[in-house]
């Protein structure tokens, strides 16, 4: 397990899917409702030889915010089949503490002292829309539709719990989305980080393959 230091932030449930020309029609059909369409700039930083990313750590600003995600148990991927699973945290000094603890050295007094060195950076048009708690669940399930702008479409499920007791029956309901929406493949949807990867920097893309990271 982590660090018991480190202040845990929530965990997110997702399953990717590859979005058809109806997707909207069908979630609205389904009762989800639309809440918003935002545009961000994602831009990732890893060490020059990639150990945050071989390592299933994925640090990133988007706009103006700090965030990292990595897989709850250290040295486990955050996969469960194709669907995933991944810590969250939005803190500066939780990510700095964070990262430095996967990199094996001392913890500096901010990220930019590490000296990362950006790595991936594309811009996403999302629309998201949700499906209110339901069948006396209390979790909500949003349903992200991603375009970014290297010509790339994606759609994601997912559900934010607290803790890992919670991971098991998010999971059940986002994969009942899915199934609702007829998206439920066997295998994993590529996401935008994959993608974005195989075209731009496809050395970095096979050592992840290598490493079953992605
Ligand atoms: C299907 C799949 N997804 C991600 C990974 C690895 N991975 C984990 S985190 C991660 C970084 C990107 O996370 P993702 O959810 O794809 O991006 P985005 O949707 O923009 O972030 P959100 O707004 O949901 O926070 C990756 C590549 C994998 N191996 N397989
Ligand atoms: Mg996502």
């Amino acid at each position: 397990m982590q660090s018991p230091t480190l202040s845990s932030g929530p965990i997110e449930v997702e399953r990717k899917f590859v979005p058809g020309p109806q997707v909207e029609d069908e979630l609205l059909r389904l009762g989800a409702k639309l809440q918003n369409e935002i545009t961000f700039r994602d831009s990732y930083y890893d060490t020059p030889d990639c150990r945050l990313t071989l390592g299933d750590v994925w640090l990133r600003r988007r706009e103006d915010s700090w965030e990292l995600k990595y897989p709850p148990q250290r040295g486990t991927r955050g996969l469960n089949g194709a669907s995933t699973q991944y810590l969250e945290l939005s803190c500066e000094a939780d990510i700095t503490r964070r990262v430095s603890e996967e990199l094996n050295i001392p913890c500096p007094h901010s990220l930019d002292l590490l000296q990362l060195q950006e790595f991936a950076s594309f811009v996403t048009r999302r629309r998201r829309f949700e499906f209110p708690p339901r069948n006396g669940s209390k979790h909500k399930v949003v349903v992200d539709l991603d375009t970014a702008d290297f010509d790339f479409s994606v759609g994601e499920v997912e559900v934010l719990v607290k803790t890992q007791e919670e991971v098991k029956s998010a999971l059940m309901e986002v994969e009942e989305i899915c199934k609702q929406l007829g998206v439920l493949s066997d295998s994993p949807v590529p996401g935008k980080m994959s993608t974005f990867l195989k075209i731009n920097r496809a050395d970095h893309y096979k050592q992840l393959l290598e490493a079953h990271v992605l």
